[in-house]
């Protein structure tokens, strides 16, 4: 057997761990609660996608937002991690997108369910190339951007985050097995919109990455 290339995570089949309402601008301006500890849902591994291929507007939804997100990637797995080891698990960071069906998200908050169909559909994250752990000193000091058609959407850094990453992992780790090749998505900052089909997404963390994806609709 090859051994696997941890800068290829995204082709291991691992879990996605998503965290929600981890910028209190952004859960401001989606009138949410600031929460007193971290919202957690999971997107599939088949809610990857790679840039040269389309993000796709799921058939059931007519209101798909944007949300850019640092994502941190396991290379050390463990259960009940302590915040003070919590860095030496991380191999590296990915840029992400959590894109998010809007109106679904709506619909199942308003009725009580959970968010799968607005957030883990096939093409719900759109992730960049593996950036090692050295190209990000401190993950906690980190500008992410995002432009729809040129146009800049979204712009702001991990320092708002209100849990960190040693406290995400650390949290995570006490009841969800971290495994080698998951990857961590950290929550958005403010700017979410909306995004139709043929527009161009952009988004960078400052020098260190870029990635773009065009948007289509699912055909069926
Ligand atoms: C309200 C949300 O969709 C939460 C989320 O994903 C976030 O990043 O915040
Ligand atoms: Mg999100």
């Amino acid at each position: 057997m090859t051994a696997r290339n941890i800068s290829r995570f995204w082709e291991w089949g691992r879990k996605i761990i998503c965290v929600g309402r981890n910028y209190a601008d952004h859960a401001k301006e989606l009138k949410n609660a600031i929460p007193k500890e971290p919202v957690l849902f999971l997107k599939p591994p088949t809610a990857y996608v790679r840039e040269g291929s389309p993000i796709l507007v799921p058939l059931y939804s007519s209101n798909l937002h944007h949300e850019v997100e640092l994502g941190v990637v396991i290379g050390k797995g463990g259960t009940a991690i302590s915040q003070s080891a919590a860095m030496e698990h991380v191999a590296g960071y990915a840029l992400c997108l959590d894109m998010t069906a809007r109106d679904i998200q709506d619909e199942c908050k308003s009725k009580g369910l959970p968010w799968t169909m607005a957030k883990a559909f096939n093409t719900s994250c759109p992730v960049s190339e593996f950036i090692p752990k050295e190209r990000i000193p401190d993950p906690g000091k980190v500008n992410l951007w995002l432009k729809v058609n040129d146009q800049l959407r979204q712009s702001g850094c991990t320092s708002q985050m209100i849990f960190s990453v040693p406290y995400l992992i650390s949290y995570i780790s006490d009841f969800i097995t971290l495994e080698e090749g998951d990857l961590i998505l950290t929550g958005t900052p403010k700017g979410v919109s909306a995004v139709q089909e043929h527009d161009e997404l952009q988004a960078g963390i400052e020098d260190i990455v870029t990635m773009s994806f065009r948007v289509d609709r699912q055909e069926h």
